[in-house]
Order: structure tokens, then sequence, then C-alpha cells
């Protein structure tokens, strides 16, 4: 079931709107992450979608079908939001047929067809020995599981997720965002799963959209948004590079002081940014820079280097094989992106 939202715009008092004119049209099946510093518009934008909070102008269609006076229940979306908890005097059981024992009469599965759902989902979810426990006495991933387990019972072609791995450490997040996308694979729903950590959604999504102050500004598959960042700000969000400020002059940009030569670059003459990958600020013995830290991660070596008053990362350059902390090395860059610096 594809999403298609136009225009969609929602204020709160007086300051700048939560979401301003969002336009984004998700494909069915599609697994999308809505990634974006805090408070850009991702938890709204999502509400919004499973009919918890109203727009002030705009439309959304969810299947080709306006919800606007859709309430909530009635849009067969499952969601899974943060602070959305299980109801705590409910077994895991109970939880889970929840949404489908407060169906309409004539909408709702017999007793025996609801627990046989309930018990295919707990085992889908891989908690299956827990559905006679209460949410206190399973841990914080078992929980995240039940919440997604109960978001399935109703067999929602759409699932909205609102960092739903938040709260849980590194490892378990890493395998159940795996999992979840096997998941959503398996079960051919559409997936809008709100994150802010990029690793996140570069790792589990088929686009993402990026949100900053209440608009999208790319909606674009995770390489692309890394090999073509529309704007300073995506480049800036996305990965680790190095921002160095220069001086655009007849096509020259000029990193002075920063002990770094020129580089070619289209763009007119001003100020500007260069985004520089960290593998792509290469150091080689010579002068300039004074190398601060190395750091070895199993497969290459990354430096930390002090030139012009600032630290920056960089690589060893090709030859270069055991820079030691305190050398002195000269810098060069082998690629950046330019952006001009009023953006
Ligand atoms: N109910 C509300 N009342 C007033 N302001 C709100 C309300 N909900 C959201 N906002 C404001 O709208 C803006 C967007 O909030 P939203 O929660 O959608 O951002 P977010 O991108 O999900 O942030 P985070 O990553 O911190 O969860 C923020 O400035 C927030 O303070």
């Amino acid at each position: 079931m594809g999403v298609d939202v136009a225009g969609l715009t929602r204020r709160f008092g007086a300051g700048r709107p939560a979401l301003h004119g969002v336009d984004l049209a998700v494909r069915q099946g599609e697994f999308v992450a809505l990634l974006g510093p805090s408070g850009s518009g991702k938890t709204t934008l999502l509400r919004i979608l499973a009919g918890l909070e109203f727009p002030d102008a705009g439309r959304v269609r969810v299947g080709g079908r306006d919800m606007a006076g859709v309430p909530a229940r009635a849009r067969g979306v499952g969601f899974v939001f943060q602070h959305y908890a299980l109801f705590r005097h409910m077994t895991v059981f109970e939880n889970v047929a929840f949404g489908l024992r407060v169906r309409p009469r004539a909408r709702r599965p017999a007793e025996a067809e609801i627990a046989r759902r309930v018990r295919d989902l707990l085992a889908l979810v891989q908690v299956p020995e827990l559905e006679r426990r209460y949410p206190e006495q399973i841990s914080g991933g078992q929980r995240q599981r039940v919440a997604l387990a109960r978001a399935l019972a109703i067999e929602p072609p759409l699932l909205l997720l609102d960092e739903p791995f938040g709260a849980l450490d590194a490892q378990v997040r890493k395998d159940l965002r795996l999992w979840l996308r096997g998941l959503h694979d398996r079960l051919g729903i559409t997936t809008l799963f709100v994150t802010h950590d990029q690793d996140e959604a570069m790792a589990i999504a088929d686009r993402i959209a990026l949100l900053r102050d209440g608009r999208v500004v790319q909606f674009d598959a995770p390489e692309a948004l890394f090999e073509h960042p529309a704007d300073a700000f995506v480049a800036g969000f996305l990965g680790d590079s190095n921002r160095l400020p220069c001086v655009v002059a007849g096509g020259l940009a000029c990193f002075a002081p920063l002990p770094l030569p020129g580089m070619a670059t289209s763009l007119p003459d001003g100020p500007a940014l260069a985004f520089v990958r960290p593998g792509a600020l290469l150091a080689a013995p010579g002068e300039g820079a004074v190398v601060q830290g190395v750091r070895h991660d199993g497969r290459a070596l990354h430096l930390v280097v002090a030139a012009g008053g600032r630290m920056l990362e960089a690589a060893p350059a090709p030859g270069w094989d055991a820079p030691r902390r305190g050398d002195a090395c000269a810098l060069s860059i082998a690629e950046a992106r330019f952006f001009a610096a009023q953006q």
C-alpha cells in the first residue's frame, strides 16, 4: 500500500511549523527511513500518517484513499511508537490479541482463530514462550518484539515505526533491525521507520527521506544520498566528512590557513565549504601537519592530524605504512565536494 503525501503543513503555536509543505511518495512494498535532526518533524509526520495528529494543510493518501477524516483505528495502519507502551495489566498474549478483539463483531475473528494468529505472530517475532508473561516480566528487546507483534496482528499493509529500537543496546538493535527488514520483505508490507541513527537508516532502508526544519530536503536511495547530496546540510549530516572552509577565485578553491593545495571547482567566486571524507584526506611524510592519533579498525589505519589550528580526520597516503603519533606530515585532498558557503 503506497503512501502519498502532498503539501503537508502542521503548526504548533506561533513558532516555526513542525511540518512545512512536505511532499513524499512512498511506493507499495518500500522500506523508507525518515532521518533528520531532533525537532525536524519526523514524529509529527508519522503521527499524521497514523491518524493520531492532524495537518493544518495538505493531504495524505494511503493506497490511493484520502485519509482526511478517517480515524486512526479505521486506517488499517500498524504502528509502534517509542512511548506507546504495551498494556501493563495484560499478558503478552492479550496485548497481541488486542487489535483483533476490539474489531466490530462482524469483522472479529473467532476466539480460536485469534489464538492461532497470536501464537503465529509470537513465533514470527521469536518470543513464543512468553505469552503468559506480563510486560514487566520480559526484557526491553522482548517488549519491542511484542509491540511489533501487536502492530502486525491486524495485518496492516502499512507499518509505521518511531524509533522502535531506541532504548536498546547496540547489538540487540542491530539484530532487530535486520530481522525487521527480513520480516518486511516476507510480509510484503510498506514500512516507514523514524530514526536519528544514520547507520541504521543506511543499513535497512530502500530510500531515506532526510528532513530538516519540517521539510524533506532529499528523498533518495542511501548510496545516492551519500554520493550526490543535494546541499551542504545533507553532505554534513551524512557520513563523517571534514568540513573545510575555503574561498573560490577563478575556479580554484584555496584553503589557507589550512596547509592544503588549492583544488579546481566549478563553483562561482566566493566563500565555500568543502566536504572531504577521512579516506580522501591523505597524509604523507612531510610538513604542515602533525599526526595526533593513529587507530586501526581491523581493516585500515585512521589518523587524526592537527593542521592550521584544527583537528582533521585523515588516512595515510598509499605507501606510508607506519605513521606514529607526533610524526610531521603533509596533507592532500584526493576528492572533495564543494558547496557555496551561504547554504
Ligand atoms: N504536541 C506538540 N505541541 C507543541 N509542539 C510540538 C508538538 N509536537 C511536536 N512539536 C514541535 O514540532 C517540532 C517537530 O517535532 P517532532 O517530534 O516531529 O520532531 P522529530 O524530528 O521527531 O524530533 P526527535 O528526533 O527529537 O524525536 C519540534 O519543534 C517540536 O517541539
